[in-house]
């Protein structure tokens, strides 16, 4: 992850603005290539439900604002995350916002979502649009190794073994009862992420990055997420545990040596403790932040929507959208897909009987005929779900 920030700031930081210039010099050339997106079905027939004020996503309050807010898509996989999130960030730029489009799922695909090469970890501007949009695939195994190498300099092994080596073996069993050891080398599922995420914060903090009011992110399957949104808790704990080690050797190393011995690992901790707390409040602010889960018509789908609402709930995570995507169009002289459709709707209705879905905005996009690929499919994708 230091690699990645390094790269970002070293390769991004100065030529910012002038990315941003550049990008809008090459979007009238760069529209022109990208190929047209004319789904055949959809323009013809009524997709949505029979009230004319369902699909109505409520953009206008997301879209009003110059303040930062943060939106998150999730869901079981292959509902359409990264689309969703991807037309959501694109409409957020055509509508002045500079918006940034994060990718923090393991198995990136905002590149094949934009059809355009966002990968390598760095900011990339993305091409096809009147106003800033850049995404960033962020690789969370990176970040891993950051945040374990950092703390197994400080961690119990290394040191622990050097103080007995100094006769101070009664130091060192205190910091046995710490089990840094075990912390380390076992980090909970999804450290990854939190830890990537609270990177991409530091970094969005500061002066060069600010100017960015919109922050979407395409997470990692539900599973995945779930564990991501209850690890700032446990990372506080563990990240704390290193400071307390780190507290007890700074006075050792004093009373030996007269100096405390220097390490920048510890501020490096001390800044990751930081925005992991940051991240949690963060999650936890509905002025600031919004979950939007999307699913798919199908029962099983609706069902892990309904537990990963009824968890974000008890983790006191801000819902309230519920996208359901690939709805089959109303009208249709195939025979299959008048039955799919008929499937779909019995669904989407035992939406409004379940008792952690019901109270959440109802936002449909339909099935298109055409894979979603490319800026111009995302802006017919955000002009029909983000109404
Ligand atoms: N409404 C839609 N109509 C047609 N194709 C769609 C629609 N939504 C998504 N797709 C297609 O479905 C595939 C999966 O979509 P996407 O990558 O957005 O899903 P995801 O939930 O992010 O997947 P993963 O969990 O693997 O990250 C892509 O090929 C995308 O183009």
């Amino acid at each position: 992850m230091a690699a990645l920030l390094g790269h970002i700031l070293k390769t991004q930081k100065h030529s910012f603005l002038l990315n941003i210039t550049r990008s809008l010099d090459t979007i009238s050339s760069s529209s022109l290539h990208q190929t047209p997106f004319t789904p055949t079905t959809l323009s013809r027939v009524k997709w949505l439900g029979s009230s004319g004020t369902e699909g109505v996503c409520g953009f206008d309050e997301m879209v009003g604002g110059k303040q930062r807010k943060y939106y998150m898509l999730g869901g079981k996989g292959g509902v359409g995350k990264t689309s969703c999130a991807a037309s959501l960030a694109v409409k957020f730029a055509d509508h002045g916002h500079p918006t940034m489009v994060v990718s923090t799922d393991p198995a990136h695909s905002l590149s094949d979502s934009f059809a355009q090469d966002l990968t390598g970890g760095r900011l990339v501007p993305v091409e096809g649009l009147n106003s800033p949009l850049y995404a960033l695939e962020i690789n969370p195994e990176k970040s891993m190794e950051e945040f374990s190498t950092a703390t197994k300099k400080l961690g119990s092994g290394g040191v622990k073994n050097l103080m007995q080596s100094m006769g101070l073996g009664m130091v060192a069993d205190q910091l046995g009862d710490l089990k840094l050891e075990e912390l380390m080398h076992t980090p909970p599922p999804g450290a990854d992420e939190i830890i990537a995420i609270s990177k991409v914060m530091q970094f969005l903090e500061s002066q060069e990055y600010n100017m960015f009011s919109r922050i979407v992110f395409d997470t990692a399957p539900t599973g995945h997420t779930l564990r991501l949104l209850s690890l700032p808790d446990f990372l506080d704990g563990s990240i704390g545990k290193v400071m307390k080690l780190k507290a007890k050797l700074g006075s050792v190393m004093k009373s030996l040596f007269g100096k405390e011995e220097p390490r920048n690992d510890a501020s490096e901790l001390d800044k990751l403790k930081a925005s992991v707390v940051k991240i949690r409040d963060l999650f936890h602010d509905p002025d600031t932040t919004e979950f939007i889960i999307v699913t798919i018509p199908t029962v099983m789908a609706i069902s892990e929507s309904s537990r990963l609402h009824s968890s974000l709930k008890k983790e006191g995570v801000p819902v309230k959208r519920l996208i359901v995507n690939q709805v089959l169009p109303a009208t249709s002289d195939c025979k299959f897909c008048s039955m799919k459709r008929k499937d779909q709707m019995r669904a989407i209705e035992s939406i409004h009987n379940d008792s952690e879905l019901a109270g959440l905005r109802l936002c449909q996009a339909p099935l298109v005929d055409m894979e979603i690929r490319g800026v111009p499919a995302l802006k017919f994708m955000g002009d029909t779900l983000w109404r």
